[in-house]
């Protein structure tokens, strides 16, 4: 839309300014008109532009909620029906409607009323140069007369249509504008190399970490634990502890203070993509992307066919799968299916530290305990650090860390807490017993 919006203001432009010069060899009075008749048009543009470029950018602000909401609605159709929640949703849809039609209204009203005030100078030019040729200049030759009637029925015309490209080009300077502010976000810092076979033990220490995301409030304070290679901890807490920051700080997403040692390796001194390849993660919603089975287990291409035959075997899912160029969207997997799937792409990858994010959060138990079974056969000499809302999903893991309000408050193996009858864990497990 911009370009071609500008192409046509300057085409535009150059064309009325040749117009210009011909009609001022009819008669250069002429040209005085015509230079009032810019000025008026150049007045009402001045008056109609701040309110066009806000009603724009209104227009696109309100349109934004509109299309968040129907894409947000669509995903979640079945929830939606689920909770007979169909009222609700179209409610909010006709309010976020009525709002972007309300202000695209006024956007199109003022653009007509701009598009009205432009046709009435036009024809209130035309009507002068008329008149000056009927009763004022009564010698101009006939042919001279047509050429100045023929160019000033242009000229209006030509001119309408450029102040109304110049009002546009401006108005669309907002989706400039709105693109620009993207300039603007933080870039994270991609500096730093990577290293051989690294981390080749798994070894993660955490030293006095804190992390906040907005200035006011630490949701990390003084975190310090320390995990051997090869162990698999467990982290639990109330929701809004600071698990998932703890993951978050480990895959440096936010920058926080204090130290994380992976293999005794600061790791901000690697660069963030190598820091990102090196450690899997596991979801709670598994990440599966559109194409075809293969370019899902293995977008660099990096495996052979047998090696990823053989991880799919090792997750249960070979038998579902036809070929390996299968387009994954066709084969309709459940939830649990595609959490093998993304099982099956942090086994195949081999790193030495896996996170689970709540991985078995929305499966059933039996498909929790296939996962967990996957877990122990797949990551034996791998460092596995698993967070979890169900308290029986970190009962096999070596350690448990226990957090609250953003500190570690407990972090020993699942058997000594559980005998210490004053430990948070032991009363959340209590607890957990008691709802169940
Ligand atoms: N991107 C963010 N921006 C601002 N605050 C955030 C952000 N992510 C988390 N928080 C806040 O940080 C605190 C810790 O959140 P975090 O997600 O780490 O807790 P959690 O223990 O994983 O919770 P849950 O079990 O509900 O996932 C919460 O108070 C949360 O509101």
């Amino acid at each position: 839309m911009l370009p071609f919006i500008f192409m046509e203001f300057f085409r535009s432009f150059i064309s009325i300014g040749g117009m210009l010069i011909l009609i001022s060899t009819v008669n250069w009075i002429f040209l005085l008109f015509a230079v009032v008749f810019f000025s008026i048009l150049f007045g009402v543009r001045m008056m109609y532009m701040p309110t066009g470029r806000t009603l724009k950018r209104l227009e696109a602000m309100t349109r934004s909620p509109l299309i968040g909401h129907l894409n947000a609605s669509v995903e979640g159709l079945t929830t939606i029906r689920a909770y007979k929640a169909e009222e609700i949703l179209r409610d909010e849809f006709d309010k976020h409607q009525d709002l972007a039609n309300s202000s695209y209204y006024m956007m199109m009203t003022t653009k007509r009323a701009f598009g009205f005030i432009m046709d009435f100078m036009g024809s209130m030019f035309i009507l002068f140069i008329i008149l000056v040729l009927l009763f004022v200049d009564t010698q101009t030759s006939v042919g001279n007369v047509g050429l100045a009637l023929t160019q000033v029925f242009m000229l209006t015309g030509y001119l309408q249509w450029a102040v109304r490209q110049w009002a546009d080009l401006e108005n669309c300077m907002t989706s400039v504008e709105r693109v620009l502010e993207y300039t603007d976000v933080t870039q994270e810092d991609r500096k730093g190399g990577s290293l051989n076979d690294w981390p080749s033990k798994g070894s993660i220490k955490y030293e006095n970490v804190s992390l906040s995301y907005n200035s006011d409030r630490k949701v990390l304070r003084n975190v310090c634990f320390t995990v051997n290679p090869m162990e698999k901890i467990g982290i639990v807490g109330r929701t809004g502890a600071g698990k998932s920051s703890i993951i978050s700080t480990l895959f440096r997403l936010y920058e926080c203070d204090g130290r994380i040692l992976i293999d005794d390796v600061d790791i901000r001194t690697v660069s963030i993509n190598f820091l990102r390849k090196s450690i899997s993660i596991i979801p709670q919603d598994p990440i599966i992307f559109e194409g075809t089975i293969r370019n899902n287990l293995d977008p660099y291409k990096i495996y052979t066919d047998k090696e990823i035959w053989h991880v799919l075997e090792k997750v249960r899912i070979k038998d579902l799968i036809p070929t390996l160029d299968d387009q994954i969207l066709s084969l309709n997997l459940s939830t649990g299916q595609k959490q093998l799937l993304s099982l099956a792409r942090a086994i195949i990858r081999r790193n030495k530290i896996v996170v689970l994010d709540e991985a078995t959060a929305n499966m059933d138990e039996q498909a929790e305990e296939l996962v967990h079974e996957l877990i122990e056969e797949n990551f034996l000499d791998c460092t596995v650090v698993m967070i979890a809302h169900r308290l029986s999903t970190i009962m096999h893991c070596d350690k448990v860390m226990v957090m609250d309000n953003g500190r570690v408050v407990e972090y020993d193996t699942p058997k000594n807490l559980l005998e210490n009858k004053d430990s948070l864990f032991y009363s959340m497990t209590q607890q957990a017993n008691m709802n169940s």
